[in-house]
């Protein structure tokens, strides 16, 4: 079974990189990394960059890069994917390189989500000076609990989440399901949560969504210190960016967080004190609730 360990990085495309550039420092506290190829590089611990911005038509999520530890697992991975059908095409030694990885390959889940699947994953202990004063993000040792969680869009939601589980090995953490449509003949909506190979409760989650045209729901930053979390929310009101949802615990994961506009038109979620579990024995769990308290969505598409 293949083993990954953690959602390593993301890359987003924008028509206006530039403008990641001003919410990932003056917003979210990321830092920029010079480059000189046009993209935006964000950096939050000792890896080179969580957030590559790319330049494109569209402003979407383009790559979850999802890690294995080794050149063993990589080579294990891309036999799995052969043994079961999946196409998938090897990254060329450039895209390594600008990835900062050794070795990736590319491929689709069954809704169309692309991915990439690298090792040896470059640790350049780079400072991280925020420019916000953040005190730092959660994401482990050296790195290895990954920079957050994606939650993305599955119009063929059992499809795809049989693909992370019973293709890439991802663990289920959680269940829920959604009615908000009037229409009692409306099946609702499944969100599945899945954890790899590390502590973070979850890594991905699929919501079953069928029209979202920016290829994301949300994805999940998580800083160390609470007061960080109130402070972004000060910086997001001061600069009028849309609160996609009011501050609340989940249930699940036991994360303080808040949701905000991004400018790719999917969430931010950004939050603190999520639960670390240990997944020995662990009962994936169904939960009825999505929040202890607060996390007011503001609808329609949440
Ligand atoms: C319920 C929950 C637990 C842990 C999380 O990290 C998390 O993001 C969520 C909320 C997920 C979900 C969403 O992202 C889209 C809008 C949803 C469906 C809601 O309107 C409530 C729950 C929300
Ligand atoms: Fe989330």
């Amino acid at each position: 079974m293949m083993d990954v360990r953690s959602l390593g990085y993301v890359v987003i495309e924008s028509t206006n990189p530039s403008e990641w550039q001003d919410y990932g420092t003056n917003i979210l506290g990321l830092m920029n990394v010079p480059s000189d190829d046009g993209s935006v590089y964000l950096k939050m611990d000792q890896r080179p960059y969580r957030f590559a911005i790319v330049k494109a038509e569209q402003n979407r999520l383009r790559y979850c890069g999802w890690e294995l530890a080794d050149e063993a697992g990589f080579k294990q991975a891309k036999e799995e994917l052969q043994a079961a059908g999946i196409e998938f095409t090897e990254g060329s030694a450039a895209r390594a390189k600008s990835r900062r990885v050794r070795g990736l390959i590319q491929l689709q889940d069954p809704s169309g989500n692309e991915l990439e699947l690298y090792w040896g994953g470059e640790l350049d202990y780079g400072k991280f000076i925020s420019p916000q004063g953040i005190s730092g993000f959660e994401t482990g040792f050296n790195g290895d609990m990954g920079f957050g969680h994606a939650v993305l869009p599955a119009s063929k939601l059992a499809e795809t989440h049989a693909f992370y589980t019973d293709v890439l090995g991802f663990g289920d953490s959680d269940y829920m399901h959604f009615h908000f449509s009037p229409d009692p003949n409306d099946p609702g909506q499944g969100l599945n949560f899945m954890h790899v190979n590390n502590p973070r409760h979850h890594s991905l989650a699929l919501y079953e969504d069928a029209a979202n045209p920016v290829g994301c729901v949300h994805l999940m930053l998580e800083v160390t210190e609470v007061d960080e979390v109130g402070y972004c929310l000060d910086r997001v009101e001061a600069a009028g960016i849309p609160v996609v949802s009011t501050l609340g615990r989940h249930t699940n994961d036991n994360m303080l967080s808040f949701y905000m506009a991004t400018p790719a038109g999917f969430a931010m979620e950004f939050g603190t004190d999520g639960l670390q579990m240990n997944w020995d024995g662990f009962t994936p769990t169904v939960t009825s609730l999505p929040s202890l308290w607060g996390h007011k969505f503001n609808m329609p598409d949440a």
